[in-house]
């Protein structure tokens, strides 16, 4: 591996009387080096859907095409969180995490500079796939950093604000694109120039982001914050070899395997409702394409206070369990799903606050069994355990939500497309439910 991958090297630990002030300061920094950074991420692995209708209107490309092109990067983005994420337990987050991101960024500024890119639908899906692919160091990197700086009573606190990057980014991702319209006067713009933001941005969180407390003459975080999981012990602070973290910590995981299904259908449901919300609320509830535009947008907004609120019952009042929480979450969530398909389109309130509900209720989980995955293994291993949720997310639950519930809608109508999502709803509750019991003793929390 690169010199600059290598896991940072441990310091000498410094006297103690700096060490509440230094960790205080450094976990702050690296914090913001790891939001921003993750935001970013989104900016180049968004942008690509606000330029479908240039694509379109000046190559002549179908949606059905441009579909296809843009469905390498969900297969890519899902295989690659789980491969490299791999790759980055064994790496140094500060460099692993910039360097996906340059590399995305560079992807989407060629796609927007060179016209050979967007020349063919192959090009374009090649391109995505490498986007997807690298889009794939990004998270991992995250859990690596949060893991190392957060210890398991905190870390659903903090990775229910840090996972709050990908609204913000997901958010800010159509202003940029339209910012870099009116600075170029060109359509590719919206491809080059929010690439040109993230390497920028990139560069901000090598300023800020450190790989392990030890790397800055710190002690490992259950020491500073006294609070260990059952199964920590030393040998846990060096790293693991590739084998050790598949076969050791993650493919023989049974509760692992049950969060991964979980996710797959817990992935169903977010973007099964949020991919098809302009088109069911104009076709089914009679809203207009602008009341459908904004009630859409709505549900990533609401998912801020939701996702907060869920990572702090699960700290404060579950004690770090994270199996209790995300089943509440699932269950309003399909309450919530049921009245948002029956409400009469009359009831405008009924049917935007179901929707918001939704947005409120499913960015929780979609959190939480992240969070789950780096409980339940060493945090040498973490990026490779969350990274298999993400496979399942992906390859399966955005490949169903998107083609799938599409091709059910086409075939059966709404009504069918919804049952399907309830359905979804109750066996992401089931799976997630089979770790109740074994995720209680797992944390030594009865
Ligand atoms: O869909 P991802 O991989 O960008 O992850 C989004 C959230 O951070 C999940 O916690």
């Amino acid at each position: 591996m690169l010199n600059i991958f290598k896991p940072a090297a441990h310091k000498t630990q410094m006297p103690t009387h700096r060490i509440d002030g230094e960790y205080k300061r450094m976990r702050l920094q690296v914090f913001v080096g790891i939001f921003l950074g993750y935001a970013a991420y989104y900016f180049v692995r968004k942008n690509f859907s606000f330029s479908i209708k240039d694509l379109q209107d000046t190559m002549g490309y179908t949606k059905a095409e441009l579909g296809f092109a843009m469905s390498a990067l969900s297969i890519a983005y899902g295989l690659s969180k789980f491969l490299m994420g791999n790759v980055s337990d064994r790496s140094n987050a500060r460099y692993f995490l910039a360097a996906g991101l340059v590399l995305s960024s560079l992807t989407m500024i060629f796609m927007g500079l060179s016209s050979f890119a967007t020349s063919s639908i192959t090009i374009m899906f090649s391109l995505l796939f490498i986007n997807g692919w690298v889009q794939g160091m990004g998270w991992p990197a995250c859990g690596r950093v949060v893991v190392h700086w957060y210890s398991i009573r905190e870390r659903g606190t903090a990775m229910s604000i840090w996972n709050l990057a990908h609204n913000v980014g997901g958010f800010l991702v159509g202003p940029l694109t339209i910012l870099g319209v009116e600075l170029f006067a060109n359509w590719q713009a919206r491809l080059y120039f929010p690439g040109l933001v993230a390497i920028i941005v990139a560069f901000i969180s090598i300023l800020l982001v450190r790989d392990t407390p030890q790397s800055c003459g710190l002690p490992p975080i259950e020491e500073y914050n006294k609070d260990y999981p059952k199964t920590y012990d030393s040998s846990q602070e060096k790293e693991f070899s590739a084998k050790e973290i598949f076969l050791k910590y993650v493919l023989n995981n049974r509760l692992l395997w049950f969060i991964a299904i979980a996710n797959a259908f817990v992935y169903l449901v977010r973007n099964g409702i949020v991919n098809w919300a302009p088109t069911f609320l104009q076709e089914a509830k009679n809203f207009s394409p602008s009341e459908a535009a904004w009630s859409a947008s709505f549900y990533e907004l609401a998912a801020i206070p939701g996702t907060i609120l869920c990572g702090v019952l699960s700290d404060k009042v579950f004690n770090g369990r994270r199996a209790p929480v995300t089943v509440i979450y699932m269950t309003l969530t399909l309450l919530a799903v049921f009245v948002y398909w029956t409400a009469p389109g009359a009831n405008q309130w009924i049917v935007n606050s179901s929707l918001w509900a939704i947005g409120f209720l499913i960015y929780g989980p979609v959190m939480l069994i992240g969070v789950q995955a780096l409980d339940l293994v060493p945090k040498k291993a973490a990026g490779t355990a969350a990274g298999l949720t993400g496979l399942f997310g992906y390859f399966i639950g955005d490949l169903l939500a998107n083609a799938a519930l599409g091709a059910l809608v086409d075939k059966s109508g709404w009504d069918a497309c919804f049952e399907a999502i309830l359905f979804a709803c109750a066996l992401a509750i089931l799976f997630t439910a089979l770790t109740w019991n074994k995720e209680k003793e797992f944390l030594r929390l009865k």
